[in-house]
C-alpha cells in the first residue's frame, strides 16, 4: 500500500472503536439437515428454516457450519489469493480494473467517499457477464463483461472458478431457505439466477494500516446484491451494526465457517421483513487480512420489485420497481473513485 494520504481519514463519528464489543455473537447455523442427506427429516428442516427466519429478521447477518463446501477448496483459493497479493504493484496492476473492464486488480476503492484501507481482484461468476451498456432506462443495448487472465499464480483462474462453482451451490441452497422462511415455495428465487446472474467474487487483502484509529478497510455499506457468502481468515475485523442498540459488533472467526448477510435485493423482494444490515472493517498496525466475499446478484433484467405474494392491502408495495442491471452499471464506477454526489441506493425506490 502506498503512503498513507488524507483521502483515508473517516470522520471522527465514523472512526472505529477503540474496545470492541465481542459479548454477544450473530447466530451460527448448522446446515447438516440440507447437506448431510442420510440424516435429514423434515422437522430438522422446519427448525432450521425457523433459525434463518430469526437470524434474518433480527441480524441480517449469520454465519454457517457443515455448509458442504469441501475445506480444500476454500485453502487453494485463499493460497492464491496469498501469492497474488505479494507480487510487486507493477506485476498486479498488469491485470488492473479500469472504467471499461471493471474486473480485476484495484486498489482506490472509496466507500462514501472515503478511502477503503485494501486492494482486491475481482472476477465474475459467469464469464462473460451480460449486463447493459449504459445506466439509461431508454437505452435497450448491451455489453458483455469479461475476466481477466492472470499469468500468476499458476492456476489461478481455474481455482477461483472451481471455488466459484461451490458458492454457486450454497447460494441456491440458502435462497431456498431464505424462500420457505417467508412462507413461499422453496424455488421461488431460482428463476432471478438460473439465466444470466451477474455473481462475482473478490479477493481482499487489507495490509497492515500504521493509522488504524483513522481509517477502515471498508468503510461502512451495505452490499446490494441478493445475498453475500464471506470467507474470513483469522485475523478478524468485520463488524455488523446491531440492530437494537446500533452498536458495532464483531464477527468472530470460526475456522471453516461463512459468514452470510442478506442484501437490498432481499430487503425489496421481502418487503422489508428482512432487512440488509450495514457493516464495515476494521484493520489494525501488525496484521495484515485476507477475506473473500461471494456477492449472489440476479439476471441483469430482473426487475426487482417486492413479491406479490408478500404485499396485501395491510402489507402495501415499500417499494417502486428498478432494473437489477441498470442498478449495477450505474453503481459500477461511482465506487471507483471519488465524486460529489451519492451512489444510487434502494431508498431512492423506497414509497414514502
Ligand atoms: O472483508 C470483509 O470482511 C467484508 C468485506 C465486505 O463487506 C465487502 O466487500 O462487501
Ligand atoms: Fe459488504
Amino acid at each position: 500500500m502506498e503512503v498513507f494520504d488524507p483521502s483515508f481519514i473517516q470522520d471522527p463519528e465514523h472512526r472505529p472503536n477503540v474496545c470492541t464489543i465481542q459479548a454477544e455473537e450473530i447466530p451460527v447455523i448448522d446446515l447438516s439437515p440440507i447437506t448431510n442427506h442420510t440424516a435429514s427429516d423434515s422437522y430438522a428442516l422446519q427448525d432450521l428454516v425457523k433459525e434463518i427466519g430469526s437470524a434474518c429478521k433480527e441480524w441480517g447477518f449469520f454465519q454457517v457450519k457443515n455448509h458442504g463446501v469441501p475445506f480444500p477448496l476454500r485453502q487453494n483459493i485463499e493460497k492464491v489469493s496469498k501469492m497474488f497479493f505479494a507480487q510487486t504493484l507493477e506485476e498486479k496492476r498488469k491485470v488492473s480494473k479500469d472504467e471499461d473492464s471493471p474486473t480485476g486488480y484495484h486498489d482506490t476503492e472509496h466507500t462514501k467517499n472515503i478511502r477503503d484501507w485494501k486492494e482486491v481482484f475481482d472476477f465474475l461468476a459467469k464469464d462473460p457477464t451480460l449486463v447493459p451498456l449504459t445506466s439509461d432506462e431508454h437505452d435497450d443495448r448491451l455489453t458483455q463483461w469479461t475476466n481477466p487472465s492472470p499469468q500468476y499464480p499458476p492456476h489461478f483462474k481455474d481455482i477461483i472458478e472451481e471455488y466459484v462453482e461451490e458458492m454457486e451451490k450454497l447460494s441456491f441452497k440458502l435462497m431456498e431457505l431464505i424462500a420457505l422462511s417467508l412462507g413461499l415455495e422453496a424455488k421461488k428465487f431460482e428463476e432471478f439466477f438460473m439465466k444470466d446472474e451477474t455473481s462475482s467474487i473478490r479477493l481482499n487483502h487489507y495490509p497492515p494500516c500504521p493509522y488504524p484509529h483513522l481509517a477502515l478497510g471498508v468503510g461502512r455499506h451495505k452490499d446490494p446484491g441478493a445475498l453475500t457468502i464471506l470467507a474470513q481468515d483469522e485475523v478478524g475485523g468485520l463488524e455488523v451494526k446491531r440492530r437494537a442498540d446500533e452498536e458495532w459488533i464483531t464477527v468472530k472467526p470460526i475456522p471453516d465457517a461463512y459468514i452470510i448477510n442478506i442484501g437490498d435485493v432481499v430487503q425489496v423482494w421481502s418487503n422489508d421483513a428482512y432487512e440488509s444490515v450495514e457493516h464495515r472493517v476494521v484493520v489494525n498496525s501488525k496484521r495484515e487480512r485476507f477475506s473473500i466475499p461471494f456477492f449472489f446478484f440476479p439476471a441483469h433484467d430482473t426487475e426487482v420489485k417486492p413479491l406479490e405474494e408478500l404485499i396485501n392491502d395491510q402489507n402495501p408495495s415499500k417499494y417502486m420497481p428498478y432494473k437489477w442491471g441498470k442498478f449495477i452499471v450505474h453503481r459500477g464506477n461511482t465506487n471507483f473513485k471519488k465524486r460529489n454526489e451519492e451512489n444510487i441506493q434502494i431508498y431512492h425506490y423506497k414509497i414514502a
